[in-house]
């Protein structure tokens, strides 16, 4: 991260509930977070703390009860319908625990769909895919079906498609789950080529202990608040932990 880093995603004050009445849960209590440009930003904490309501509501894909969600400078809670879809579109890439392929589509076509939703035309999308399919090693794969593949495999086809569009903002929720070390460092490293572009940020939502190197911050979350936010030291070079520690 350099000195010229600007805050592209602010939350303030943020509150969530689900259900109503004695089943009413309050996962996010009035967070705070910003991720900056430059940085990998990681979300920790314990299973069901409310890290992936958090990052559905920077998403956009969450209506939240209360406080804001600014990404870029626009007012997410305000913001709805079709103007909301053509923000996320263009500004933002995800990674969703499911992968959410399409089962009729190859890979290739799977990946091209940011693209063409943005009007690109069907050759170039379809190009710019296998280009994509090929920096996550899938390259030669790119006429498959999804149920052909593993599950690491679909992972980062899901990665391909989440960064075809070079989306300023890349958005992750446990992105290294299925992938073993070799594939891990690879999909890292595509990450911090994101993070290391002048006005793009990534955020990580991880269980993953073998990643946390790469993260220039890292937020711990619990009980729906974040409770600390670690600033690392980028000295030492990143690095994927070949043994898992969980
Ligand atoms: N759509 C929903 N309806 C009702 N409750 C929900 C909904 N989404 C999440 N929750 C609840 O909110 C709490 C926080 O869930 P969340 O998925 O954000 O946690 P998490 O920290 O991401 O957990 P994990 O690490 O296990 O993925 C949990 O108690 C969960 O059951």
């Amino acid at each position: 991260m350099n000195g010229d880093s600007h805050i592209v995603v602010d939350v303030r004050a943020v509150e969530k509930s689900f259900g109503e009445g004695q089943n009413r849960i309050h996962v996010l209590k009035h967070v705070n977070l910003e991720a900056r440009t430059g940085e990998i930003l990681m979300l920790v904490g314990p299973s069901g703390c409310g890290k992936t309501t958090l990052l559905s509501a920077i998403a956009g894909t969450l209506k939240i009860d209360g406080g804001e969600v600014n990404v870029f400078g626009q007012p997410l809670h305000d913001m709805s319908g079709g103007a909301l879809t053509r923000f996320r579109a263009k500004h933002i890439g995800f990674i969703f625990q499911q992968f959410n392929l399409i089962p009729t589509l190859s890979i290739a076509e799977n990946v091209s769909v940011p693209l063409l939703i943005q009007g690109v035309s069907n050759g170039t999308a379809i190009k710019k895919a296998r280009a994509a399919l090929e920096s996550v090693g899938l390259g030669n794969r790119w006429k498959e079906r999804p149920n052909k593949l593993s599950g690491g495999q679909q992972q980062r086809v899901a990665i391909a498609r989440a960064l075809v569009h070079e989306p300023p903002l890349v958005i992750c929720d446990e992105p290294t789950a299925a992938l073993d070390a070799q594939n891990g460092e690879i999909v890292l490293d595509l990450f911090r080529g994101v993070a290391r572009s002048p006005d793009r940020a990534v955020i990580i939502v991880t269980h993953d202990n073998r990643i946390f190197s790469y993260a220039d911050r890292i937020a711990k979350m619990d009980d729906g608040e974040i409770i600390e936010v670690h600033e690392q030291s980028q000295d030492v070079k990143p690095h994927f932990e070949h043994e898992a520690a969980h």
